[in-house]
């Protein structure tokens, strides 16, 4: 069984929870308690693999400190980044989560590969009054090595979905990219001893 964990982070009212819960009952329900965090489980067969998916749901209170997000960038393999594409100021809100994501210290110190993050504009149904484009949804991910999708909670049961199984795909390929630097790293280190040791040895 692989332990998968994902965070779903995002401005208030974004639709974090809709999103959440549309993908582990395939309903919509409209209202959602927002003043607790929560942990959702769901085991699930992908690749050929059993996994135990741990999903983060934040509650988005404001004296919650903005941008430490410090437990979340430890815990989480990856990061579903919501923002409502009728609200410039959720963009404005995840463009900032995401740069906290990739900083230089949060992404290379602490991690082997670089962390799985996928930027959602939600509420697609709402693209009559929308504030925020398509281009601009697209151009921050792409400036930030990040998966880019629009969709809509309340609509979209299947690209929902599919939007899950994007970033569980990428959080499993990374596995496998730290899978393989680990053995060719101790490769080299054992290759090393031996060089060190060998050499010395021939000489007595
Ligand atoms: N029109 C529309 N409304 C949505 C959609 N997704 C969520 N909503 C609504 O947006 C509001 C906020 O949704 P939540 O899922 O509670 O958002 P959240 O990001 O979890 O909210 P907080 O936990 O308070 O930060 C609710 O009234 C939802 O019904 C969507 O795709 N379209």
């Amino acid at each position: 069984m692989i332990d998968v964990k994902l965070a779903i982070l995002g401005g208030k009212g974004t639709g974090k929870s809709a999103l959440i819960v549309r993908f582990l009952t395939k309903r919509f329900i409209g209202e959602y308690a927002s003043n607790f965090e929560s942990i959702y489980n769901k085991c699930l067969c992908l690749e050929g693999k059993q996994l135990n998916l741990e999903i983060y749901d934040p509650c988005s209170q404001p004296q919650k400190t903005k941008f430490s997000l410090t437990s979340e960038l430890h815990w989480a393999d990856g990061f579903v980044i919501v923002y409502d594409i009728s609200d410039r100021s959720s963009f404005a809100f995840a463009k900032a989560l995401i740069y906290r994501i990739r900083e230089p210290q949060t992404s290379h110190c602490k991690r082997a590969v670089e962390s799985a993050v996928l930027l959602v504009g939600n509420k697609q149904d709402l693209c009559h009054v929308r504030e925020v484009g398509w281009e601009e949804g697209q151009k921050l991910a792409l400036d930030n090595r990040c998966q880019f999708c629009e969709l809509s909670a309340a609509e979209q049961s299947l690209e929902v979905e599919i939007m899950f199984i994007r970033i569980i795909k990428d959080v499993l390929t990374n596995f496998k990219l730290k899978e393989k630097r680990r053995p060719s790293g101790s490769k080299s280190m054992a290759k090393l001893i031996n060089n060190v040791f060998g050499k010395r040895r021939k000489s007595v």
